[in-house]
């Protein structure tokens, strides 16, 4: 009798699953090895966690080690993100500046998102609508904070008045002087925003949302535990909570002045920029297909940007300098003779901005040594990428290592030292091209701070004020640290006040 062949008659099932389960893990295994070739050099790291156990209490100054051995662009694994690291301003240069349409995005953090679902401004993806966004809230800075007409050099003159005053009558010697410098920049900010007749000091919901501006930048922070491993949200909820208790109390507060300001609103009186946005929702937001779907709701959440982008990072810097020129006093000797030389007796005015370069030198220094923003805010690719010779994936978190351009040897000598000489020429003029680096401090191509020239305004006009009444020392420890959250603090110090007249 013939028999007939039944090919794979005798073969088991359960053998064949096990093939092609084998077959299926090789290809993962080795699509996964041919792409890991393809990124940036980097160190390996563990299973879920990737790299967050090498990053230490300043991961600006750990990439910086690592870049000495691994390059200006290499690449880790942030808990569950893929991230590449830009040590270099020519990096930096290529990725944000060359190839913006991929480099502009922000990362899917879990804040981001808590964030109006990353529709708004500061944390939102880059699309047409954020586009539109940015050029109605440039143009709102610029009408109501830095045209000339504004009132910024009236404001804040009449808030460090306030806090010379303050200090010289009522504090003892021996003082933190943060909460002070805080309210005294968030003052400025209110009434840019509502209108410059409105006494915030007194309004306890704006003071609570100033000192929830400290919660939200923890949480916010790309280093947080909620962003890397977002997971933990549901073994710790505690650790969201809070988060996001604070970010509904300053939407709450920003909503309570939107509609305070739309029931007065008079379209030929405008009192700062909440009114200037009112008017910008009515023209970008009435008929949404025609500009790009933004939203009125969208146009003014642009409110909670300025208050979370504009309060804290300024009046961080004012922190750093009272503390910085606390311990170098010499430094203040130097800054109060050449206050006095050109202003005389009267206080400075916007139009002094350029004629004092020690003053600017000392703020540019200041900037450096503080280095606010050492990671600045974290970009994303919004699609896959050749960089250089790599591949990245789309969604692929960059961080600007700005820390390590501050502090790199190759451009300053003594980076650790505080010198306001190394930005001035012996002529006494300011060396633009190391002003340049410092400008980066502000970000680089087309996500850059819209706010750069108000915070230079705010700072150059309190700093001048300050030390133009007081020489301060300092109370505490000189060893001070630095507490990372989305932007960098100086540790708690303690101040002491000497009036000069
Ligand atoms: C010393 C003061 C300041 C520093 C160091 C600073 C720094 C920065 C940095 C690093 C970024 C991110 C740039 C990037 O993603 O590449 C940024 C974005 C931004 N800043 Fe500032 N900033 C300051 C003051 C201000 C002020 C006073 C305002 C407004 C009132 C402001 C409004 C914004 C906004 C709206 C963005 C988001 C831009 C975007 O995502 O497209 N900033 N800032």
């Amino acid at each position: 009798m013939k028999t007939h062949f039944i090919p794979f008659e005798n073969v088991d099932f359960k053998f064949c699953i096990t093939i092609c389960f084998a077959i299926l893990l090789m290809t993962g295994i080795l699509k996964k090895f041919f792409e890991i070739r393809k990124l940036p050099p980097g160190p390996w790291g563990y299973p879920f966690i990737g790299h967050l156990t090498l990053l230490g209490s300043n991961p600006a100054e750990t990439f910086s080690k690592m870049a000495i051995q691994y390059g200006d662009v290499f690449f880790i694994r942030m808990g569950k993100w893929p991230t590449i690291v830009l040590n270099s301003r020519d990096a930096i240069d290529e990725a944000l500046n060359k190839m913006p349409e991929i480099f502009s995005d922000r990362p899917k953090f879990y804040s981001n998102y808590a964030i109006n679902k990353m529709k708004g401004l500061v944390f939102g993806e880059y699309s047409q609508r954020l586009r539109l966004h940015r050029k109605i809230a440039n143009g709102v800075l610029q009408e109501f904070a830095t045209s000339k007409s504004s009132p910024t050099e009236y404001l804040v003159r009449k808030e460090v008045d306030l806090l010379i005053k303050l200090w010289i009558q009522s504090r003892d010697n021996n003082f933190n002087p943060v909460h002070d410098i805080e309210m005294a920049v968030g003052a400025v900010m209110y009434q840019l925003l509502f209108g410059s007749e409105i006494n915030c000091h007194s309004d306890q919901s704006f003071i609570d949302m100033v000192k929830n501006l400290k919660t939200i930048n923890e949480g916010a922070s790309a280093g947080s535990f909620v962003n890397m491993l977002p997971w933990i949200r549901f073994i710790m909820p505690s650790k969201v909570k809070k988060l996001l208790e604070r970010l509904e109390l300053n939407s709450k507060f920003a909503e309570k002045c939107i509609s305070e300001s739309l029931s007065s609103y008079d379209k030929n009186h405008q009192r700062g920029m909440v009114d200037g946005l009112i008017s910008a929702a009515n023209k970008y937001a009435e008929k949404e297909v025609h500009h790009d779907g933004i939203t009125r709701h969208q146009i003014y959440s642009t409110i909670r940007d300025f208050i979370g982008a504009g309060i804290d990072t300024t009046s961080t810097t004012l922190q750093w300098t009272v503390l910085l020129l606390s311990i170098h006093t010499n430094i203040q000797d130097k800054m109060q003779k050449e206050i006095d030389n050109i202003l005389g007796g009267r206080g400075p005015t916007l139009q002094d901005q350029g004629k004092l370069p020690y003053v600017e030198a000392t703020i540019l220094e200041v900037m450096r040594h503080g280095t606010i923003a050492p990671l600045n805010i974290p970009h994303s690719t919004s699609t896959d990428v050749k960089f250089r010779d790599f591949e990245i994936k789309k969604g692929t978190v960059v961080f600007c290592n700005i820390y390590g351009i501050f502090k790199d040897k190759n451009i300053w000598t003594d980076p650790d030292k505080f010198r306001p000489e190394r930005f001035l020429t012996k002529d006494n003029t300011i060396i633009h091209e190391r002003a340049d680096i410092i400008a980066t401090q502000f970000g680089v191509g087309r996500r850059r701070c819209i706010g750069d020239t108000l915070s230079k305004r705010e700072l150059f006009l309190f700093i001048t004020s300050i030390y133009q009444a007081m020489n301060t020392n300092l109370r505490s420890d000189p060893n001070y640290g630095r507490i990372i959250t989305i932007n960098c603090k100086p540790t708690p110090y303690k101040i002491q006040i000497i009036p000069r007249y």
